[in-house]
């Protein structure tokens, strides 16, 4: 990872006497995407208000650029941007009225204001929407101007809170564009429950589920996690499995339902080719060849299953 500008350490919340996140660690580098995926409930929210100094933490720190975000807050903050699950546009208020005063609130001095506006407008493609008030534009216009008010300052880290909820799905196509153009300069977090968003656009993925992080790795990584490693056969004459067992790269033979064979393989580059031409030359008659994959849902909750924080105390 290149130089890492959050460092989360050993974070833990409960509200009243629940748990919500138990003891997550992490660290984002300075450049990138990081996904931070879990079901409704997981956790997702509790552990960015914390990151963001929303929210006071029960244990551990969280570190922005060195910066501890619950004693030095105000200097740890303007360093991020954040876009809360809700954000809180003022829908009153036309974009140009609304940014000035994030603007404002950010502490950017009054001389400069008009050019920051005006930048963020550009690249987050709202210029044309500049005296349209919040409550009349779309949903996928609404969290173009919250990602807005979030890059305003130039923070070096960008935190968005579930950005393609709601949104439908030429707006989410947009939104992960913008979100990708704005990562190219700064690092990006930003959590969904859906695992196809985090695998179209993040480099890294954070799993959360129960509160406890399942998964902590590359995207690349994962996709490696859930590749296949079975396939299904069907065989008008098969070979004893002792023999297909001896393949290269097959590491098990079994007998599956309706008279088929699954082979579990070792990481191969082309599996099904080998089989078809063994089959051919040594006359099984294969009829059918299917790589078996584990549904993203079936990954989800097999992560999940066996981490779940203590409800109490
Ligand atoms: N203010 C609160 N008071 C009490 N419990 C809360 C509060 N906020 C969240 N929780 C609980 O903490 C747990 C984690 O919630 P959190 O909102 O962090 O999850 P999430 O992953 O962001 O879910 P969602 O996608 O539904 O927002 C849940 O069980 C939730 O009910």
């Amino acid at each position: 990872m290149n130089k890492s500008i959050v460092k989360i350490e050993h974070l833990s919340h409960r509200y009243h006497k629940d748990w919500a996140i138990r003891d997550i660690s992490f660290e984002v580098g300075q450049h990138g995407i990081l996904g931070l995926l879990g079901s409704n409930g997981a956790g997702k929210s509790t552990t960015m208000n914390i990151l963001c100094g929303v929210l006071n933490q029960t244990e551990g720190n969280v570190f922005i650029d060195g910066i501890n975000i619950r004693t030095e807050a105000e200097k740890a903050k303007r360093k991020l941007g954040f876009l809360p699950q809700h954000a809180p546009l003022h829908l009153d208020l036309n974009v140009d009225e609304y940014l000035n005063y994030c603007a404002a609130i950010r502490d950017i001095p009054a001389r400069e204001i008009r050019f920051a506006v005006a930048a963020v407008k550009e690249k987050c493609g709202i210029a044309h929407f500049s005296k349209r008030l919040l409550s009349n534009l779309s949903g996928g216009y609404r969290q173009r101007v919250g990602i807005a008010q979030a890059i305003i300052h130039n923070p070096m880290l960008v935190v968005l809170d579930e950005p393609t909820n709601g949104l439908d799905p030429n707006q989410i196509l947009e939104v992960r564009k913008l979100i990708r153009e704005i990562a190219e300069e700064r690092s990006v977090i930003f959590s969904t429950h859906i695992l196809s968003e985090v695998q179209a656009t993040c480099q890294d993925i954070r799993m959360i589920e129960g509160g406890r992080m399942v998964f902590a790795d590359t995207m690349q990584a994962f996709n490696n996690y859930i590749m296949p490693n079975s396939v299904l056969l069907s065989m008008k004459r098969p070979p004893a499995l002792e023999v297909l067992a001896a393949l290269p790269n097959i590491k098990r033979a079994e007998n599956a339902n309706e008279g088929n064979i699954r082979l579990h393989f070792t990481a191969s580059e082309d599996i099904s080719k080998m089989i078809i031409e063994t089959s051919m030359n040594q006359g099984w008659e294969l009829t059918e060849i299917m790589l078996e994959k584990s549904s993203l849902d079936e990954i989800f909750a097999q992560l999940s299953n066996h981490k779940k924080p203590e409800q109490t105390k």
